[in-house]
């Protein structure tokens, strides 16, 4: 789970994987026709899914929020169960895992983090949309479930410019940033498959991807 959807500093460091927002449509289940589907957005590390998800957000406001992780990590003074986080138990987080409950799940600081299916489908079902910015694995996981959701993915122009995004964030040592372009190569080689996605954006103009992102994760309300 990473960045500004991720409500806790502890989640952005972490970079796993999932970021979520939900965009209300009316959060009255009597009222919503049918529930909004959830929106996947992948793509390689230093694409640019922050940087347009952070402008969505801002464009937008009152329309995102957060679906709640679970993690076997204590709470902190002021966090409330089930609202920073479902608090669980190393035992109850292995269950969940071994029933496949988990769209992603990961291990910092010996303590677990994952976002549930039944967390994105409550989502839903309050009749609000939820974004997954998630990776491969992620996408793979989603399309194993009847989350329904649809899949955009976000590309670089090149993975030329892939890697001088990556340096001029300036998060990356050589090391993390060669990690990451391999990892590029496999999740751009993954995309090019038969329907993996709905909606591929070449992020290069930042504003004319921007407008594609838009138009295809509100696009989807209420469908
Ligand atoms: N269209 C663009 N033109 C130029 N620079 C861009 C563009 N989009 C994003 N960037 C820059 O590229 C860098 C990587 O973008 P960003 O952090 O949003 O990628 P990301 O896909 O969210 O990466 P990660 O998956 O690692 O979180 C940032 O420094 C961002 O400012």
């Amino acid at each position: 789970m990473r960045i500004l959807l991720r409500t806790q500093a502890a989640v952005a460091t972490r970079r796993l994987s999932l970021r979520m927002a939900s965009a209300t449509t009316n959060a009255d289940p009597a009222i919503t026709k049918t529930p909004p589907r959830p929106v996947v957005i992948s793509g390689p590390s230093g694409a640019g899914k922050s940087t347009l998800l952070k402008r969505l957000f801002a464009e937008h406001p009152g329309k995102f929020g957060f679906s709640v992780s679970h993690t076997t990590r204590a709470p902190r003074p002021g966090e409330v169960d089930g609202r920073e986080y479902n608090f669980v138990t190393r035992e109850a987080f292995q269950s969940l895992i071994s029933q496949n409950q988990f769209i992603e799940h990961a291990t910092f600081s010996s303590h677990n983090y994952g976002t549930t299916i039944s967390a994105i489908r409550s989502i839903a079902s309050a009749g609000l949309i939820c974004i997954l910015d998630i990776e491969m694995e992620g996408v793979k996981q989603v399309k194993r479930t009847d989350l329904n959701a649809r899949f955009l993915f976000v590309a670089p122009p090149s993975l030329g410019v892939l890697e001088e995004r990556l340096r001029g964030r300036g998060t990356e040592t050589e090391e993390s940033l060669g990690r990451r372009l391999e990892q590029a190569e496999r999740e751009l080689e993954f995309a090019k498959g038969e329907g993996v996605h709905d909606r591929a954006v070449v992020n290069d103009d930042l504003e004319v991807a921007y407008r594609e992102v838009e138009e295809f994760v509100l696009g989807g309300e209420g469908s």
